[in-house]
């Protein structure tokens, strides 16, 4: 749960894509702000501008107007510019996707450590980091195996454990549960709870199904996008019925 400590102030997002000779608008006008520790989901349908938001999240995409207050998270603020852009990323970003973005060639512990072989960091201190993400997702058995000996959801645990490593304040997963059946699905968002709730990292998480938001501590939905509206969870077994109706009322809603 947060504290009230604002990570990231959004205001007036918007984002327009030029696409032939037509304008879609991505975002407009998205006002949020991200607490530490905080837990959020972003709901919405396909198109709704889910991705768009969490890319320019990451610093990946630049908004069209709008601002993002990042003080929570970094010192500077000019981080859609290179060389800021790609040092926010490395220093204060784990992502997680869909389909998991391991490098094939590398073992299980070679890609989890990646990211501060990259810092130059030393061959103790990566070791050290490296069991401890290994034995908190359960794979220290397959430390030495390829991605693709692994299953998706041990893949997947891979991933999580390389967006963990750098310990960054912020977390963004763009539907990390996509490809994995419901089970597995279950077992890596008990592993983003947990991690939320034992580092206090705060985690954006992108979902269009209201089983996967239910995990998180608020909920934003998004509909053509804009923020429709928000729900804070209960943290009981009533969560999804609610948001599963909720997201039902605003498609139903006239735009
Ligand atoms: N690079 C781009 N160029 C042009 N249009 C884009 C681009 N990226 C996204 N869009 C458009 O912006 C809108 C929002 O897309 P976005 O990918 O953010 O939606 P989404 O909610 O993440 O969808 P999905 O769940 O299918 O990934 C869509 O209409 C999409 O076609």
């Amino acid at each position: 749960m947060n504290n009230n400590q604002t990570v990231l102030s959004v205001k007036k997002l918007t984002k327009v894509y030029q696409r032939a000779d037509k304008k879609v608008e991505a975002l407009k006008d998205v006002d949020f702000q991200l607490f530490k520790g905080e837990f959020l989901a972003i709901m919405g349908t396909s198109g709704s501008g889910k991705s768009t938001l969490l890319n320019i999240l990451g610093a990946m995409d630049e908004p069209t107007s709008g601002e993002i207050d990042f003080s929570g998270v970094v010192d500077h603020q000019n981080i859609f510019k290179e060389p800021y852009a790609t040092t926010y990323r490395r220093e204060n970003i784990g992502f997680v996707f869909q389909s998991f973005h391991l490098l094939k060639d590398l073992t299980v512990e070679e890609n989890i450590a990646m990211p501060l072989i990259l810092k130059n960091v030393d061959f103790a201190t990566i070791e050290e980091k490296v069991n401890e993400l290994l034995e908190l997702v359960q794979l220290t058995k397959w430390r030495k195996h390829r991605p693709l000996e692994l299953s998706g959801g041990q893949q997947q645990r891979v991933a999580i454990c390389r967006a963990l490593i750098t310990s960054p304040p912020l977390i963004l997963a763009d539907e990390p549960t996509g490809n994995l059946d419901f089970n597995t699905s279950h077992s890596i968002l008990d592993i983003f709870k947990e991690i939320n709730k034992s580092m206090r990292q705060s985690i954006v998480l992108v979902t269009h199904e209201p089983y996967v938001a239910s995990f998180a501590d608020r909920v934003l939905f998004f509909h053509d996008g804009r923020i429709k509206n928000e729900y804070q969870c209960r943290e009981d077994s009533s969560d999804m019925e609610r948001i599963m109706h909720e997201f039902k009322r605003i498609l139903e809603s006239p735009l």
